[in-house]
């Protein structure tokens, strides 16, 4: 089974509220920026992935993640928040092709690798709505539903328990941190750095080493947070074909 992946990206300007209490505000937009573009680039790199639709109404953001070769949908009005996003993404996508399925994928997946991604989505394949929880065991980092079924997004906060309490099934895979492991924290960023991340989450932290204190200098000198397991070869990896 192939998917369209729904990724929504909140304005730059708001996003990643509590890494800005370590980076700095300036830092703030080029993180969740670089996190949304190294999310994108390895979901369109995963031969799972059909294609990739961002919804956003931050206007940088939609020209960078266009560039790499994704949709972009406009944010929805009113105050529908996440929810309302990931729900109009969905509709977008299923209105055009009514048998599709769709997965949401949050946009904060700096260390994202297409096998990792491809091997949740094959389970994922194999019931009708699935998630997968983050790496705190609190949220959800992916929602999928098959053809013929509502994505019924309920995002934010313990969005873990309320996915399970709707009926979805979680998806249980060993061996998939870099799916699971959203950066909302400095902490969550070491994590992230330990496991590896994309290219351009690795610029803009060594940028911030410059810009912003030598926040960035600190978190690449620290070693990996407990229990992350580096990846031998992160670069090769990121860039090869998903098929485990
Ligand atoms: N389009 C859209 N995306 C959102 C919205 N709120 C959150 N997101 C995205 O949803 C995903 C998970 O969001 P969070 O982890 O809460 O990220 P955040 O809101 O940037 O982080 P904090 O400011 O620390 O809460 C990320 O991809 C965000 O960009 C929204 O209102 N609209
Ligand atoms: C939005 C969510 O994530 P976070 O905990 O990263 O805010 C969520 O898991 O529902």
């Amino acid at each position: 089974m192939v998917w369209t992946l729904v990724v929504p990206v909140k304005p730059l300007a708001l996003a990643k509220s509590r890494l800005a209490r370590g980076a700095g505000e300036e830092a703030r937009a080029g993180l969740a920026l670089a996190f949304a573009v190294d999310t994108v680039a390895a979901a369109l790199a995963c031969a799972a992935v059909r294609d990739v639709v961002v919804v956003t109404g931050d206007p940088l953001a939609g020209a960078e993640l266009t560039a790499l070769g994704a949709r972009v949908v406009a944010e929805p009005g009113g105050p529908g928040g996440l929810n309302g996003a990931l729900a109009h993404g969905a509709r977008s996508v299923r209105s055009e092709r009514p048998d599709t399925a769709v997965a949401t994928l949050n946009a904060d997946l700096p260390a994202l690798r297409p096998a990792e991604l491809a091997r949740v989505l094959d389970s994922a394949a194999e019931f009708p709505r699935t998630f997968l929880a983050d790496a705190a065991g609190i949220g959800t980092t992916l929602l999928a539903a098959a053809p013929g079924m509502e994505l019924a997004p309920a995002f934010e906060g313990h969005s873990r328990a309320r996915h399970l309490g709707s009926g979805a099934r979680e998806i249980g895979l060993a061996g998939v941190d870099s799916v699971r492991r959203d950066v909302d924290t400095e902490e969550d960023l070491r994590a992230a750095l330990a496991l590896g991340v994309g290219p351009r989450t690795a610029a803009a932290v060594g940028a911030s080493a410059g810009a912003h204190g030598a926040w960035g200098g600190r978190l690449m000198r620290q070693g990996p947070v407990d229990g992350a397991q580096p990846h031998e070869a992160p670069a090769a990896e990121r860039s090869a074909p998903c098929a485990d």
